[in-house]
């Protein structure tokens, strides 16, 4: 097992590995002792596929759980009252304990419930998803709103992180893209020797346990230096969000959870590396294509449709279109682009997506 310590405002450890779960009766004994009650909010198909596992582990410590819709579905207005009147109707109060049992969706808004229940209750994130190797760890939680990805939540920090590498092993092969999307992101924004190698990557499927833990780990040390440094985004934590400007405006053009968070963000490192002019955007189209990433939503999306909601991102003020670009692999800045340049790259990289493609 491996273990991380994020001194944020809050200061909390990232356990990953095959056993963290030992760690309830351990590190944890004291946490799960003083709630009067804990609750897992859990998406529902992971419930079905490891909440057993999840229980056993708990041992003598009695949670109630709360089913919550799989995925993107759940960051709604719905699901965060559902959770709410469910907390109350449990009798929590501000003694008890929430344990977040699912990908970055259910995080965020188990994350959002957990710091408004009384105006703030400890959670446990438990992420399934390699993706949640960043959405646990950092302390953003959020529910969507029809308007923008993201718009209604706060900064909230997990008591703990258990990341139980295991539960990855069933998940289906567009959630692995769409996780190795945020891992790359880490690497573009750190570490060129780490990008190469990832690069070189034609099939998830080549990876073994060990690759994995290593990027899993290399990823969540790079989140966890820039929380570090700017908790609450005034800076430099602007940078974990390479290629989410036109990322989530994809998303909530097209509906949220009609495309991976992953797989959008992967199409939005695209635009911002041809912004950026960098080196490697050929090479990073290539690995998007030979690892089945959706280039053809660049296609047939236009910018009309996107520079709205663009305009709308938290990064941009009085409508101005902001981009997190790199000088180089490992220095992301942020850059205002005016929007006839933004329009005419996009225009570029759909015609070099259309070459492709043929
Ligand atoms: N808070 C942050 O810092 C942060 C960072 C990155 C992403 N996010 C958010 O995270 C969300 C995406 O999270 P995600 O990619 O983890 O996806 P997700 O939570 O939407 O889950 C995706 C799908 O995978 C299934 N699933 C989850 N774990 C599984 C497992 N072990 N086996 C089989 N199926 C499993 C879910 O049921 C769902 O159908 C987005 O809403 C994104 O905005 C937040
Ligand atoms: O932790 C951060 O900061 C990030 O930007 C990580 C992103 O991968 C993540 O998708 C985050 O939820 C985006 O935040 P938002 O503020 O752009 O909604
Ligand atoms: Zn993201």
């Amino acid at each position: 097992m491996k273990a991380l310590r994020v001194e944020a405002d809050h200061p909390y450890m990232v356990h990953i590995g095959k056993d963290v779960f030992n760690l309830f009766s351990d590190t944890y004994r004291e946490l799960l002792d003083s709630a009067d009650r804990i609750v897992i909010l859990a998406d529902e198909k992971v419930a079905d596929l490891h909440l057993e596992s999840l229980l056993a582990h708990l041992g003598p410590y009695k949670a109630s759980v709360f089913l919550i819709p799989s995925g993107e579905q759940a960051k709604s207005v719905q699901t965060f009252m559902d959770c709410h009147s469910f907390l109350l109707e449990e009798g929590c109060s501000r003694k008890s304990l929430l344990l977040a049992f699912g990908g970055g969706a259910t995080g965020d808004v188990a994350g959002f419930v957990a710091s408004t229940f009384m105006r703030g209750i400890p959670y446990i994130q438990i992420p399934t998803t390699i993706l949640a190797h960043d959405s646990a760890v950092g302390g953003k939680t959020a529910i969507n709103h029809e308007l923008g990805k993201n718009m209604i939540g706060t900064f909230y920090q997990p008591a703990a992180v258990l990341y139980n590498i295991q539960f990855l092993k069933t998940l289906p092969p567009q959630e692995v893209r769409s996780g190795m999307a945020e891992v790359i992101k880490h690497a573009f924004i750190s570490n060129e020797a780490w990008l190469a190698e990832l690069l070189e990557v034609q099939s998830f499927n080549e990876l073994t346990d060990e690759d994995w833990m290593l990027h899993l780990e290399r990823g969540i040390a790079v989140k966890a230096a820039i929380v570090e440094e700017d908790e609450f985004e005034g800076g430099v934590r602007k940078y974990l969000n390479f290629g989410h400007t036109l990322a989530h405006a994809i998303e909530a053009h097209l509906g949220y959870g009609k495309i991976t968070h992953g797989e959008a963000v992967a199409l939005g490192m695209a635009y911002a590396l041809s912004l950026s002019a960098h080196p490697r955007t050929e090479d990073f189209l290539a690995w998007c294509q030979v690892n089945g990433y959706p280039l053809e939503k660049i296609q047939e999306i236009s910018f009309e449709e996107v520079v709205g909601y663009m305009k709308k991102d938290k990064k941009s003020s009085k409508g101005s279109l902001n981009f997190v670009l790199l000088e180089k692999t490992g220095q992301p800045y942020m850059k205002t682009i005016d929007e006839a340049a933004a329009e005419t790259a996009y225009g570029q990289l759909r015609e070099k997506i259309g070459g492709m493609l043929e």
